[in-house]
């Protein structure tokens, strides 16, 4: 049997230890607070992020990083983007020789514009041979309750990519291998910033043309950066890809999606952080991604409209007039 543990309990891991757990590891979910751990082992729900779906029993969870990573032969991570390096520096010397690591996030380190799976490479000392990357169209509440979805399991060894394919095949979560890490990291560190203008839309009252207008071009500027740094092109046709930008954009489940609506319908960015809970990762990864296309002369300017409303203060509706007054072009062009 597997022994996996997940750090830490927020939406996506604790829905993520009960996939694992469904698929037949056995699960330790870190919780930083302890109610929490105490809340799962005690009622099995937990009672901030997930209070009416039932754990299952092969899930524990408890609030020592210590203890969860002992023994564990899959380490899970899903923190905020911007928190793990600074996590693996204290998590790292915690795990075992031989462990994976597996990233379920989706975001870019701001400054260093690295992407998770390097991230860990770097600040946890392992080869590319036991990282692996989970992105999809996977809105944690969805899968928490069931729904029927798929996912990509990426990973440079075919190994590795199998193995954590097989930890996560439940008969509601239906997981596809990719060699492709980044084209599927960008895929879904991308898909945030293009759910942030989604829901600007929204907030603004335009309609399904607008929308389906923004993920087309928007998917349009994540292959533009992604075949420039070296990505399979194929991959942004995928679950990674399309799959993940419709089903953010799409629905008001999305954080990205109903920060950028607020923002849409005139709150400032002070206001909104000021109200999220949780993560929308596409706020801190805009810049970062910017950075790396700037610095291979990619055109990327949806992103850029976002970064001027996010940090300069731009409305939204400017934003808009801005992207559609462009001199217009050739639909395909890299
Ligand atoms: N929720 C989803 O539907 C979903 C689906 C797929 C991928 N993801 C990705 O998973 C990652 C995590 O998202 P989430 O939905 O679980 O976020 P969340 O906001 O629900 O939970 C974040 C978790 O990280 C912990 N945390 C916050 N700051 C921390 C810090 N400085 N150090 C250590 N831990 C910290 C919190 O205690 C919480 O447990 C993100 O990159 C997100 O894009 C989320
Ligand atoms: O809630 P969001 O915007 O972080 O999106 C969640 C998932 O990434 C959807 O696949």
């Amino acid at each position: 049997m597997r022994r996996a543990a997940v750090l830490t309990a927020g939406s996506w891991g604790t829905v993520f230890a009960k996939v694992l757990a469904d698929a037949g590891a056995r699960v330790t979910l870190f919780a930083r607070d302890r109610a929490i751990a105490d809340a799962i082992n005690g009622r099995h729900v937990n009672p901030r992020y997930l209070a009416d779906v039932r754990l299952p029993d092969l899930v524990r969870a408890t609030s020592s990083p210590e203890r969860a990573l002992r023994e564990a032969d899959l380490v899970v991570l899903a923190v905020p983007s911007q928190a793990l390096r600074s996590c693996l520096v204290e998590w790292a010397p915690l795990v075992g020789p031989g462990a994976v690591y597996v990233s379920l996030m989706k975001g870019m380190e701001a400054g260093s514009s690295r992407r998770m799976s390097e991230v860990i490479a770097q600040a946890a000392g392992v080869g590319p041979e036991r990282i692996a990357v989970v992105s999809g169209p996977n809105l944690a509440r969805e899968i928490a309750v069931e729904h029927p979805a798929a996912t990509v399991v990426a990973s440079a060894s075919a190994a590795t990519a199998h193995a954590v394919q097989a930890a996560c095949w439940t008969p509601y979560l239906r997981p596809y291998t990719n060699a492709d890490v980044l084209g599927c990291e960008l895929g879904g560190a991308v898909k945030n910033v293009i759910a942030l203008a989604a829901g600007m839309l929204e907030g603004m009252g335009f309609g399904t043309n607008s929308l389906a207008s923004l993920i087309t071009r928007g998917l349009a500027e994540t292959a533009r950066l992604g075949t420039a740094l070296g990505a399979d092109p194929m991959t942004f046709a995928g679950l990674a890809g399309l799959g993940d930008l419709v089903a953010t954009c799409g629905s008001p489940l999305s954080r990205n999606r109903s920060f950028g609506e607020k923002l849409g319908r005139g709150m400032t960015l002070d206001q909104v952080l000021a109200e999220q809970r949780q993560v929308a990762e596409g706020v801190r990864s805009c810049r970062p991604l910017l950075a790396l296309a700037d610095g291979l002369g990619v055109s990327m300017p949806i992103t850029r409209q976002v970064e001027r409303v996010l940090y300069e203060g731009l409305p939204p509706l400017e934003a808009v007039k801005d992207l559609m007054s462009r001199e217009p072009g050739p639909e395909y062009h890299l």
